[in-house]
């Protein structure tokens, strides 16, 4: 065997273990009892619409027979056992359907929902986001929205048809082959003066024709592969572009930013459709062999076997039996050729699960060099802070937050006092070092999320509204200067597009007001309030927390807030090479003085 067909063998057995990772959880999962007996049964469904093609064969010949013979009796009694078998073949049809479609609903739903899961725990969601960004191409697909809403369906689907098709060539193939074999009987060919008695020479012939078309097929279609895989990845590029037009229409629109938006969305779609022309070509070349090798393969058994018909070595109902055998036979063999293409669309649908699921799977075993720990202060040891691309911000860093403090960070922007809060929260995964946090803590951060939907679910998110009565919840939004929203609970919106910066900014003010946790951790929150709102919310928020038993950590740039501290941290940019601890950009001072305008 060539080193370059092991090879290719050894990539067909990866794929094949990799679908067998991919689908071998469903059947192992909580559902493996109905999923394995749904299996079966479409298994047993596969093998009877086999057995039923075959008694199609054998009537074919006495048909065929009772037509030559002019045997009305026998014409009519065959009309007759037609009428069954074309009963059993649509029974067994429309129920093979219809139990495949639940099953690959079922697996659907399973393998969507586990994914769901996975990805949505431990911030896997987010890690997997900040590796794709900072360039950690091992493990970090691109586009998991479409890896789970489409790359499932089509997974499943194809992994469902094209199996069972497989098993439906091959039974085929077990049936007709020895019916082939004994209807070949002895043939006697021809060839340059000499004549050559072969055994089961239809089966022989069957076989070759096949061979043949598979490897042109392969040869042809390969590039399908690829081709596909690419698509499915510009596809998603285009859809996410479109996406973030849509969510991003409003600056779009402020900075006349049409027209190079329209020009990036015109340059993803050239992507999109670049590749599918290519793949179309691709296409034409395998339907144009294909639809040759269909074609060719109705007549090909009766130029061979046409020869001893009109020797008189057999009926016509037993040539028109070849010929029907023959098309079965090749049609298995054949298996391939004719499911190139969804060959091609399931391996490039295998491939990127698989490096989704890897991606996950990655993230899941990592080595957290974070030690995060609960504790009634917080407190951190030998933290270090770092950017994605391992540049440290912040090393060595031992500070103390105690019940009843407020510290003020400042430090220029860019200097890692969000990435100093999203250690602290425990989800930065490029810090290092230990960190005690409170339990009853609330981060805020610049941007907050505010979903659409009801404004009372907007208010409590995440929590349910049904956690607060409505009182409680009109409360809130009057102590954070929404009075007006006060009589809209029930209103259903697009908040984030609707609500001004600032009302946004009192929405997620009103939530902690809402739920007043012990602990607040609070990033530049009323950057967009005036000064008389600011000092108002801050006063509330401080005497919420105090009130609790907590204290506050805040990041603002304006002097005003430091009214509501009685600590100031200040990150303090560092000259290269004045040997700061571990190299890094910034150096944290800490003072009780008083906190003047960053
Ligand atoms: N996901 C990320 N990938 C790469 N770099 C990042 C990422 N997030 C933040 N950074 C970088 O980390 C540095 C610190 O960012 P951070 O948001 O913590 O600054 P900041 O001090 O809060 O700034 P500002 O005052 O402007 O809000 C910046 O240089 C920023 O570009």
């Amino acid at each position: 065997m060539s080193s370059s067909v092991t090879a290719r063998a050894a990539t067909f057995a990866q794929v094949l273990k990799r679908v067998f990772a991919l689908s071998a959880p469903y059947f192992r999962s909580e559902e493996k009892w109905r999923a394995r007996v749904m299996l079966l049964g479409i298994v047993a469904l596969n093998l009877f619409y086999v057995y039923v093609a075959v008694l199609g064969n054998e009537w074919y010949g006495r048909f065929y027979d009772a037509l030559q013979n002019k045997d009305s009796v026998a014409f009519w009694r065959e009309v007759g056992v037609f009428g069954w078998i074309a009963f059993f073949n649509i029974a067994v049809q429309v129920l093979k359907f219809y139990v495949t479609q639940l099953l690959q609903l079922r697996w659907r739903a399973w393998m969507t929902r586990s994914y769901l899961s996975r990805w949505m725990a431990d911030r896997t969601f987010y890690h997997l986001e900040l590796a794709r960004y900072a360039g950690k191409d091992g493990h970090t697909p691109d586009n998991p929205d479409q890896r789970i809403q489409e790359d499932m369906q089509i997974f499943t689907s194809a992994t469902m048809t094209l199996s069972m098709g497989l098993l439906n060539a091959v039974v085929t193939l077990m049936s007709f082959i020895g019916l082939l074999w004994g209807l070949s009987g002895n043939f006697s060919l021809t060839f340059g003066g000499t004549t050559y008695q072969i055994v089961g020479a239809m089966v022989w012939v069957a076989l070759g024709y096949s061979i043949l078309g598979t490897v042109i097929t392969h040869f042809i279609g390969r590039p399908l592969i690829r081709l596909n895989f690419t698509q499915q990845r510009y596809e998603a590029d285009f859809r996410h572009h479109l996406v973030r037009v849509r969510e991003y229409s409003e600056a779009i629109a402020l900075d006349k930013g049409e027209k190079v938006e329209r020009e990036q969305l015109d340059l993803r779609f050239g992507d999109v459709l670049r590749n599918y022309l290519l793949l179309i070509k691709q296409q034409k070349n395998l339907v144009t062999f294909t639809s040759f090798f269909g074609q060719a393969a109705v007549i090909f058994p009766f130029l061979v076997a046409g020869q001893q018909y009109f020797g008189g070595a057999f009926q016509l109902g037993h040539l028109m039996q070849i010929g029907s055998a023959f098309g079965k036979v090749q049609e298995s063999l054949s298996w391939f050729v004719d499911n190139y293409d969804s060959v091609a669309v399931w391996r490039a649908t295998t491939d990127r699960l698989t490096s989704f699921d890897d991606g996950m799977r990655a993230h899941a075993e990592r080595e957290d060099g974070l030690q995060h720990s609960p504790s009634a202060m917080l407190q951190t040891g030998d933290l270090t802070v770092a950017l994605p691309n391992g540049v440290p911000l912040l090393a060595g860093a031992a500070l103390a937050v105690k019940p009843g403090d407020s510290v003020l960070l400042q430090g220029p922007s860019g200097s890692g006092k969000s990435t100093l809060f999203r250690s602290f929260a425990g989800i930065w995964p490029f810090s290092k070092g230990r960190i005690q946090v409170p339990d009853n803590v609330a981060f805020m951060p610049q941007r907050p999320y505010v979903p659409d939907g009801k404004l009372r679910d907007a208010l409590t998110y995440p929590n349910p509204a049904a956690d607060f009565t409505d009182d409680q919840l009109r409360q809130a939004l009057t102590d954070a200067l929404l009075p007006d929203l006060a009589a809209r609970l029930d209103d259903s919106d697009a908040w984030s597009q609707k609500l001004s910066g600032g009302e946004q900014q009192r929405l997620a003010i009103a939530r902690v007001l809402l739920k007043k946790p012990a602990w607040l951790f609070a990033d530049e929150i009323t950057s967009a309030l005036d000064a008389k709102a600011e000092s108002e919310l801050y006063k509330r928020l401080s005497d919420t927390v105090h009130a609790a038993g907590g204290a506050m950590v805040s990041i603002a740039h304006r002097a005003a807030v430091g009214d509501f501290h009685n600590q100031r941290w200040t990150l303090v940019p560092q000259e290269e090479g004045t040997g700061t601890a571990g190299g890094a950009r910034y150096r944290l001072n800490t003072s009780t003085a008083q906190p003047a305008a960053a």
